[in-house]
């Protein structure tokens, strides 16, 4: 919205300058055209002649409109002798008026006005222009405050306005204790993160748990939005960049809050013809401003984005924004807190079931959530009815369940049960194959693009070397997914095509990379890449006879089929398991690790000794 409006204002702010320009220059044209420009003497002639049907006198110069048109003119501009032209006008009684002698401020405005708009407009667009360059220090305060940054001294808001991201608001704890306390922290040469991203689909509320940090650690909360940096003009989100920045730093220990980073966009590669050089010097200097100040100062900056890969890489360096901070979509039971936090603003009769009306709507976002509670309201309004009952939420629920539907990927109750068993394939895989590796968390709320649900896997220690077990048994959690689909609906689904993608990855390496099969002995087949050549650029060399490319591609082959088989023979095994495992998924959409440990325990019983895998996040 407030970007819209900061737009608007500087849209309508230039128009209104080229448009004066515009009407002053065709109104000097067409009086130009019209006007024949005269003697004096000729005019006298023109009187005689009864071609002159009226005179305006501005000082010594005449205009007026010929009877008829002469050449194609309609009126005439000459200068007269002030002393004669009284006579001869009432001599041939022609109407006449007299301006006075005005006749330097109407050439002023005529004349110079244009020309004076129109050099103070390049002034104004090359001073902004250099003074993003890093130009003309003077010019400072030219940019000044024309992008829309808010500024709350007092931010009532904190956690408990939050509800459903309760592991995004672990992370952020400590952030909060280092505002508070940034002059121990910075006596105690204490490092902080610079920079935070917070990652997740609009509506999640990364805004909201910016501003609840803000309020939690009671110091000033400066927002903004990323697209106000880009304007249409060279230079100036630059300078809009350095003017946040300088504000922030007078009354540090602050947070900045950067909504939609994502709009400062990955421009640098993209650009062969080096255009957008706006977006680039924004960039430039958002990362000049980051490299320029220590943590210890106690600026914080947060910024939001629901298209991480949009970002430039340079800003996810470290000593920038290095930490990201997931804002997933709330599960079932943070929808009915949200709904909670919600409804209390609102009269509601004692009738409502929050905790089934949470049930009815997976996929909602907070923001969702709070419409839902707004527009249930408004129905019981309409109804004159003194409190939301039951009747008004569903009502509501119909009306905007069609709109959320479009705008997310909801999974219907047949989707959700196969991404359920999908996932609960992952998962009991994973924890089969590889004892030591800690199965954090399991969900199938949609998490991004492309994917379902997710499982994440933390290993307890970081790993170098695999063994071809490790990597075998990585490859077998990939196929979980898939195999347990197979194994419940007998049919195959298009879920698991990312699984498939990572488990071929793994294969090809093992085949090419590590020499690990017997077939192909311990020989690299990697594609050799001239120094001078981008392997990237498709010109790499194969160093490998056609014969062995496709024993290659038929390896590989067998090696992802294994897995799949010693996946789907594990899960037949343990069939019962997994459908009660499935359906508790499908009931609380997320099961963390505590809750998982109920399953595990049966596995616990029957374990094989396993080793641990690195990190994966399967889909
Ligand atoms: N977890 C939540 N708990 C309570 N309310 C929430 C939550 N998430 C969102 N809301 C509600 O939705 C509103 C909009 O959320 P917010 O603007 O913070 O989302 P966002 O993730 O920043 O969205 P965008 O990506 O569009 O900027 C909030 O003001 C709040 O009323
Ligand atoms: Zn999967």
């Amino acid at each position: 919205m407030e970007t819209e409006n900061n737009k608007r204002f500087v849209f309508s702010y230039y128009h209104i300058f080229l448009g004066i320009l515009a009407f002053l220059i065709v109104r000097s044209c067409l009086e130009g055209s019209q006007m024949q420009r005269i003697s004096y003497s000729e005019f006298k002639q023109h009187l005689e002649r009864g071609d002159i049907k009226n005179v305006t006198l501005r000082g010594d110069s005449a205009t007026g409109e010929f009877v008829k048109p002469i050449k194609g003119r309609v009126g005439y501009q000459t200068n007269i002798v002030p002393q004669d032209i009284a006579n001869q006008l009432d001599k041939y009684k022609v109407s006449y008026e007299s301006l006075g002698s005005s006749s330097f401020m109407g050439s002023f405005i005529l004349f110079f006005l244009p020309t004076i708009l129109f050099i103070g407009f390049w002034y104004y667009i090359l001073k902004r222009g250099l003074k993003g360059m890093g130009g003309g220090g003077s010019f400072m305060s030219i940019g000044k405050s024309k992008a829309k940054i808010y500024v709350e001294t007092d931010t009532k808001t904190t956690f408990k306005d939050v509800a459903g991201a309760d592991e995004a608001l672990d992370e952020l704890r400590e952030v909060i204790d280092f505002l508070k306390n940034a002059d121990k922290v910075k006596s105690l040469g204490g490092k902080m993160p610079k920079g935070i991203l917070l990652v997740g689909s609009p509506g999640t509320g990364k805004t909201l748990i910016a501003k609840a940090i803000a309020g939690e650690a009671g110091v000033p909360f400066f927002s903004t939005n990323g697209a106000e940096f880009v304007e249409m003009f060279v230079g100036v989100g630059a300078a809009r960049v350095r003017d946040l920045f300088e504000q922030a730093k007078k009354t540090a220990p602050c947070i900045i809050f950067i909504d939609e980073l994502d709009a400062l966009g990955k421009t640098r590669h993209s650009n062969i013809m080096g255009g957008n050089d706006e977006k680039e010097q924004t960039l430039n200097q958002l990362l000049v401003e980051m490299d320029g100040f220590d943590t210890q100062g106690g600026i914080i900056i947060l910024a939001a984005t629901n298209r991480p890969e949009m970002i430039d890489p340079a800003l996810l360096r470290a000593g920038r924004f290095d930490r990201q901070v997931v804002v997933d979509r709330p599960d079932r039971k943070g929808r009915e807190d949200i709904l909670k936090i919600h409804s209390k603003k609102v009269k509601m009769e004692p009738d409502v079931n929050l905790d089934s009306i949470a049930g009815l709507t997976p996929g909602f976002t907070g923001a969702d959530l709070a419409n839902l509670v707004n527009e249930a309201a408004l129905i019981a309004t309409r109804e004159n009815a003194t409190a939301i009952n039951m009747n008004h939420f569903t009502l509501a629920f119909e009306r905007s369940i069609a709109g959320i539907e479009k705008k997310n990927k909801i999974l219907n109750a047949k989707e959700k049960e196969i991404v359920a068993f999908h996932e609960m394939g992952h998962t009991l895989v994973g924890y089969w194959m590889s004892h030591d590796d800690k199965i954090h968390k399991v969900s199938i709320i949609p998490h991004g693009i492309g994917s379902m649900g997710y499982t994440i896997q933390r290993p307890t220690e970081d790993r170098y070397l695999m063994t071809k077990e490790d990597l075998e048994n990585k490859m077998a959690v990939l196929m979980g997914g898939r195999a347990a689909e197979m194994l419940i609906f007998g049919k195959l689904s298009t879920g698991a095509s990312d699984d498939l993608g990572k488990a071929t990855n793994i294969a090809r390496e093992m085949v090419m990379r590590f020499g690990m099969t017997e077939e192909l002995g311990f020989v690299t087949y990697e594609e050799a890449a001239s120094p001078f050549l981008d392997v990237k650029d498709g010109f790499s060399r194969i160093s490998y006879a056609d014969d062995t490319a496709k024993e290659i591609d038929e390896c590989v082959k067998r090696i992802v089929m294994n897995s799949y088989l010693r996946a789907y023979e594990f899960l037949r095994n343990h069939r019962e398991l997994l459908e009660s495992a499935a359906s508790s998924l499908m009931l609380h959409e997320t099961l963390s690790e505590e809750e998982l440990k109920e399953f595990f325990r049966v596995l616990d019983d029957e374990r094989a000794p396993h080793s641990p895998e690195n990190e994966t996040h399967v889909h």
